[in-house]
């Protein structure tokens, strides 16, 4: 185990920190194995609207990768009737992060139910703790980052014309969201553009051709294979 755990333990309230290092004990998680699989992860950050779960299709379809989402895991689990799921819809309509345990528990049994040893994960980690947790007690670090950079303006037309019935697509909602993203969301991608892991992506663009760039479509995939 790599020495970010005792970083990552410190953000963490004690039963936390029990609960995640009994599930590492269960899952016999190695350095980037989970469940006996060794697997290869890409985040995919930008603010809300950005535009991540288009192009993560895209991804999907030319480069074989598993999208997963932890917004639609999040939705499910609300649909789901789990007793988690009414605190995760009040915190989904304020705009809020919820807690690292629940949405990393449902990235595990994803990644470990998944056929396929490649993962492009969007809209997270959220905040600094859901990556320090993911990174330390998971003990997976993501090949590399791609960040969706777009403008409020832009993101806030997008998801007011989205209608797709989601409860956070309201504008009270969104104003939330943006204050969010830019004071816990951004940190993140700034962590990792620290360590040169950041691939950016001008999003404004529309979807055809933020995808294509000029025929550069493996800047998603960055050689991965
Ligand atoms: N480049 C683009 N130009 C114009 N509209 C776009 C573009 N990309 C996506 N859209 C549209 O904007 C809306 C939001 O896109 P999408 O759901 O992919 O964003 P997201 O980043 O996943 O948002 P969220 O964080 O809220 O899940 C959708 O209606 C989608 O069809
Ligand atoms: O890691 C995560 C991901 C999402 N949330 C909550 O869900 C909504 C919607 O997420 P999308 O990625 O935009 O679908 C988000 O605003 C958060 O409230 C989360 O808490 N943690
Ligand atoms: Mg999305």
């Amino acid at each position: 185990m790599r020495g970010g755990l005792v970083a990552s333990a410190r953000l963490l309230p004690r039963p936390l920190v029990r609960w995640f290092l009994q599930r590492r004990a269960q899952l016999d998680i190695n350095e980037n194995m989970l469940g006996g699989k060794k697997v290869k992860i890409i985040f995919v950050l930008g603010g809300p609207g950005s535009g991540k779960g288009t192009q993560c299709s895209n991804i999907v379809e030319h480069f074989g990768f598993i999208h997963l989402s932890a917004g639609e895991l999040l939705r499910a689990e609300i649909n789901s009737g789990s007793e988690n799921g009414t605190m995760i819809d009040t915190i989904i309509k304020e705009g809020k992060i919820v807690p690292s345990e629940i949405t990393i528990k449902l990235l595990q049994e994803a990644i470990i139910k998944g056929g396929n040893d490649k993962y492009i994960i969007d809209g997270f980690p959220r905040n600094e703790e859901n990556r320090a947790v993911f990174e330390s007690v998971i003990n997976i670090s993501p090949e590399f980052v791609l960040f969706f950079d777009c403008s409020e303006e832009e993101m806030e037309r997008r998801l007011l014309g989205r209608n797709q019935g989601r409860s956070d697509d309201n504008i009270e909602t969104i104003r939330k969201r943006f204050k969010v993203f830019v004071e816990s969301s951004l940190p993140v991608i700034e962590y990792y553009e620290s360590k040169g892991m950041v691939k950016k992506i001008d999003a404004t663009k529309p979807a055809p051709e933020v995808f294509e760039d000029d025929g550069k479509r493996m800047k998603f995939t960055n050689g991965i294979t």
